[in-house]
Order: C-alpha cells, then sequence, then structure tokens
C-alpha cells in the first residue's frame, strides 16, 4: 500500500508499507550504514524505539536465517528500505524479511529513497519520525522518544536465566542483551548469569561470580539514574567488562557525563584507535548517545580508545580496579570481529583477580 514516511521536521518520503497499522508507527529515525547485517539489526533490542534507515540499496537478497537473530522478536519500531529482495538467495536462508517483518509484525517500508532521506538526518540530526497511509492523522503525541522512554525495562529479562556450564560465571547485567555476547562466554568457558538491570548488589554476591559484563540496551543511560549506586558497587567489586549502554552506564556511576550524538554511529566499519598501541580495528556499532570527553577529566575513568571519524570516546578504563568499557561492540554481529580480544582480555582479568585472591 502507498505510504509515506514522515519527519519530524515536516518532511514527507513515500515508499510502499509493508505491514503495520493504520494509526501509524513513530519512533527516532537513525540510519544503519553497514552493507549487511539487517537480521541482526531488526532483532538487536538496543533499536527499541527507533525507525532504522538502511543506507545500503538492496535489504533482504540473503534472507532470513538460522542462528543468526540477536533475540526472539523483532525490537525496531519499524524499517526502511530502498529495494528489498522479495526472496532470500542464499542456501541457509528459510524466510524473506518482508515474511519475516509480517510475522513479527513490524512494519517497513520499501522504495524509499533513502539516500535523501538520510542526507536530512546527517544534516538535521536524528528525528522523530512517522510511517503512515494517512498524512492527515498524524498525532506526535504517540511518539516515545528514546531519551525519555524508559526502553531498558521493557526489555531486561524478568528473571534469572543461566547459560553454559563453564568454570567461569560471570553476571551479565542485561540492559538488552545481543545473544551474541552470550555465544562468546560460553565459548570461551563460562557459565552465564543473565541478571535483571535492577539486580541488587546483594543477588551478584550470592550467585558468587567470578566477573560482570554489562550489556548494550536502548534509550539514553541516564533513564537509570536511580541504578547507578548498584553499578558502581558492583563494577568496584567484580573484575568488569562492559559494552555500548553498558559502557556509558559506568561513565556515569564512576563520574563522567554522557551526551547525545547529531546523529549517532550505526554500522560496521567505524574506525577506532587503541592510544596505548596505536593500533585500529575496524568496528561494529550502534548507538546515539556517548561519553561526554570534557567530564573525563573530573571521573576516575581514563580515555583508551578513540573513533577516528570525530574523536569522540570509544573506550575507558578504570584508574585502579580492573574495569574497562568499550562503546562499540566486539561480539560484532553484524560487524567485522576485529576487538574480539577484548574477551579475552575480560577472561585474563579475572583470572589475574582469581590469582591475586589466592596468594593473599
Ligand atoms: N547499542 C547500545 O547499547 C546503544 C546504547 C544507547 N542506547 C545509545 O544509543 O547510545
Amino acid at each position: 500500500m502507498k505510504g509515506y514516511i514522515v519527519l519530524e521536521n515536516g518532511e514527507v518520503f513515500t515508499g510502499k508499507i509493508i505491514g503495520g497499522n493504520e494509526s501509524g508507527t513513530y519512533g527516532e529515525a537513525v540510519f544503519f550504514t553497514g552493507m549487511t547485517g539487517y537480521q541482526e539489526v531488526a532483532t538487536d533490542p538496543s533499536y527499541r524505539g527507533q525507525i532504522v534507515i538502511f543506507t545500503y540499496p538492496l535489504i533482504g537478497n540473503y534472507g532470513i536465517q538460522d542462528y543468526t537473530s540477536q533475540s526472539e522478536e523483532w525490537q525496531a519500531n519499524a524499517l526502511v528500505i530502498g529495494e528489498c529482495s522479495e526472496e532470500g538467495y542464499h542456501y541457509l536462508s528459510k524466510k524473506s524479511v518482508m515474511n519475516e517483518a509480517n510475522n513479527m509484525n513490524v512494519p517497513i517500508i520499501v522504495d524509499v529513497d533513502t539516500r535523501a532521506l538520510v542526507k536530512c538526518l546527517r544534516e538535521q540530526g536524528a528525528m522523530g519520525a512517522v510511517i503512515t497511509t494517512d498524512l492527515d492523522g498524524i498525532d506526535w503525541s504517540n511518539y516515545q522518544p528514546v531519551d525519555e522512554y524508559p526502553f531498558v525495562k521493557e526489555v531486561s529479562t524478568k528473571q534469572i536465566e543461566t547459560y553454559g556450564a563453564g568454570e567461569t560465571h560471570i553476571a551479565l547485567y542485561d540492559f538488552g542483551h545481543k545473544r551474541a555476547m552470550i555465544q562468546e562466554l560460553t565459548q570461551l568457558g563460562a557459565k552465564v548469569s543473565v541478571v535483571p538491570f535492577d539486580t541488587p548488589y546483594e543477588t551478584i554476591q550470592h550467585l558468587d561470580v567470578d566477573g560482570v559484563l554489562f550489556s548494550n540496551g536502548p534509550g539514553n543511560p541516564k533513564q537509570l539514574e536511580h541504578e547507578l549506586h548498584i553499578y558502581r558497587k558492583v563494577a568496584s567489586a567484580y573484575p568488569t567488562f562492559a559494552i555500548c549502554l553498558g559502557h556509558q552506564l559506568l561513565a556515569l556511576a564512576f563520574g563522567a557525563d554522557t551526551k547525545k550524538l547529531k546523529f549517532g554511529h550505526r554500522g560496521a566499519n567505524q574506525p577506532v584507535l587503541e592510544i596505548a598501541t596505536q593500533k585500529v580495528d575496524m568496528t561494529a556499532q550502534n548507538h546515539g548517545f556517548v561519553v561526554d570527553d570534557e567530564t573525563i577529566g573530573h571521573s576516575e575513568m581514563q580515555v583508551t580508545h578513540v573513533n577516528i571519524n570525530d574523536g569522540s570516546i570509544e573506550g575507558l578504563k578504570h584508574e585502579e580496579l580492573p574495569l574497562f568499557t568499550v562503546q562499540y561492540h566486539p561480539e560484532a554481529s553484524p560487524g567485522p570481529k576485529d576487538s574480539h580480544p577484548l574477551f579475552h582480555q575480560f577472561f585474563a582479568s579475572i583470572e589475574k583477580k582469581k590469582e591475586v585472591t589466592i596468594h593473599a
């Protein structure tokens, strides 16, 4: 059916809507620049509340596959596509993107001039958008901005779930984790307890874990202001690694501030410099908020990595504790695996702490 994506600034782009409802689908319009990875993007809980525009012109050409999704559901509010392949031309393809979007009840709008749309967002910044067939029925009070709406509460696990049976026990604070994180940890020999975002310190103590991973997740880290004292206590007690939203939360917990980028980093080829080694990794990214570099000086954190494109903070470590964090995604999915060694670094910090404890 003919439809529209309308931006909050009044710009209108036409296309063909598949799925969706009459009252329209609202969300923050953001764009993803990877050439592949649409299935992982659609199923990454960090995209809750957002309408994702793919800059790559052809989406769906290798279909939907088993074992690729990052969660049970499609998480993005809607997808915006230039050309959508009717079928998946890959031997592992099980369904088409259009069918799967329908099954998952997530609208997609295709045949859109995504290049013009993304140029508009690059110039004016990420903003609210609605996908609708009815231009007269738009009601912006239906829009829940990611800056204000507590999406983490929707996507975080409600009870503790355990994966793997390895000897190293890791608690994963779940703000909307991607499955690839659990796969990475279990493959390295961990038992992983996925815990709700507001799990108290005492529960972590009771679980008797060796280390803690703070996951990715949707929305503004400041939505979890009330929990920061817990994260600070937990991260002070255990070897800790944090990814994306987790990185932002620990930066807040240890005295830095966060701010919003104009249009964020979402893609699979963001170059990140490790300051100590002067080595560059190509990284997978998906974030709209960032740690404010002007506030690091007043915090307990030190900058370890920066983005080569815009100089923004990509990694931090605590000045004393075995605690390090990255803004990007070492679990990739989608994207390059250059920064995979960070998981080994996390395990090494856990082993070191165990040795210190044994010899103490
Ligand atoms: N992938 C993530 O964890 C995203 C973090 C946060 N929601 C942001 O947009 O910056």
